[in-house]
């Protein structure tokens, strides 16, 4: 097995599901929802809606910990100081009530994302995650490291997240190798969410990570692949009206159940699909969000357009139908 041994990386083989508490802050781990950010019928931020929506996910999802200004918060689209107050009022609503809140505060401008995560230290938030720029891609891993680097480094007492959405960002750049050696550039790093589909990237990840990172997947279509893998938690959009359900495959697939994490894993599979043959995007779930949960989340902001009702309240019957079977 010279092959083994001549790999040049090297591994912690750590044990999955068995996260410390480190230093700097607590770890995310479990059921992560992504916020989609309450609009106004007129566009602009609707802070009101946020006090009732924390409650919605402890009381109607069991979800205890939020991801905010992220891709389903359309956080690119918001301004900085909109993103401001949006963290504030999360991260006040959400105080003593649940575990974690991460703010994401990338952007395309270092200089914006160094704000973001220095309000977001300020205001007690619990991590920061921040997405790759992709305007400009950076070239390599170091690049980018680079440049997560010096947000870092504004807020040093926080949590550090990377944030890995390929996909979304057109950066392709393998997380393994982003992670390489991250902690001695970003002391306060700690962990990673990983957007993508590669389980061999995400699966060398955890074998790499050492044991106070986060490893937290976000497919929400293919989480017991990666619990499989060794994630430690789960970030998504679906979790805000598939929380309580998907809470029940991450304890059966804890307990060993496998068949029950599969059953519920293929109900995932079955509205995800029902709702990407309608056409599925961000406006079209944020729709759905509304119409699942009573909460008035308003339009989202241009370049997307409103999602017709008839289309959402479709998805939000099937869902009703599949979340039937137990
Ligand atoms: C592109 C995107 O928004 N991805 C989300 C998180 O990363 C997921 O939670 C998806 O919305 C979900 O897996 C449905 O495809
Ligand atoms: C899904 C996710 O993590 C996001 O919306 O950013």
């Amino acid at each position: 097995m010279n092959w083994l041994r001549n790999y040049p990386k090297q591994n912690y083989h750590r044990t999955p599901h068995q996260v410390m508490t480190s230093a700097v802050g607590k770890n995310a781990t479990g059921l992560v929802a992504a916020t989609f950010t309450p609009l106004t019928s007129k566009g602009e931020i609707n802070l009101a809606e946020i006090g009732p929506y924390v409650d919605y996910l402890l009381e109607q999802q069991g979800v205890k910990s939020i991801f905010v200004n992220g891709t389903t918060g359309e956080g690119m689209s918001l301004t900085v100081e909109e993103r401001k107050l949006l963290a504030a009022e999360w991260c006040n609503k959400a105080k003593y009530k649940m575990d974690n809140v991460i703010v994401h505060v990338g952007c395309l401008s270092l200089k914006d994302s160094q704000e973001l995560a220095r309000h977001a230290g300020e205001i007690g938030a619990d991590g920061i995650a921040v997405i790759s720029p992709s305007f400009f891609k950076p070239a390599t891993a170091d690049a980018l490291k680079q440049f997560l680097q010096e947000v870092a480094a504004v807020a040093p007492a926080v949590p550090f997240y990377y944030y890995h959405i390929p996909a979304v960002t057109g950066v392709h750049l393998q997380s393994r190798d982003v992670l390489e050696g991250i902690e001695a550039l970003i002391p306060s790093f700690r962990g990673l969410k990983f957007s993508g589909s590669d389980l061999m990237d995400f699966g060398q990840c955890v074998s790499y990570s050492p044991p106070h990172w986060s490893l937290l997947y976000g497919m929400d279509e293919q989480l017991i692949g990666a619990l499989a893998m060794g994630a430690n938690g789960a970030v998504g959009s679906t979790y805000n009206y598939l929380g309580s359900r998907v809470n029940k495959l991450m304890s059966a697939f804890n307990e060993g159940d496998l068949p029950m994490a599969r059953t519920i894993q293929f109900q995932v599979q079955d509205i995800l699909c029902y709702a990407m043959d309608l056409g599925f995007d961000l406006a079209v779930n944020k729709q759905l969000m509304s119409v699942v949960s009573g909460l008035v989340l308003g339009p989202p902001r241009l370049p997307l357009l409103l999602c017709p009702l008839p289309k959402a309240n479709s998805i939000a019957q099937r869902l009703q139908q599949v979340l039937g079977v137990q």
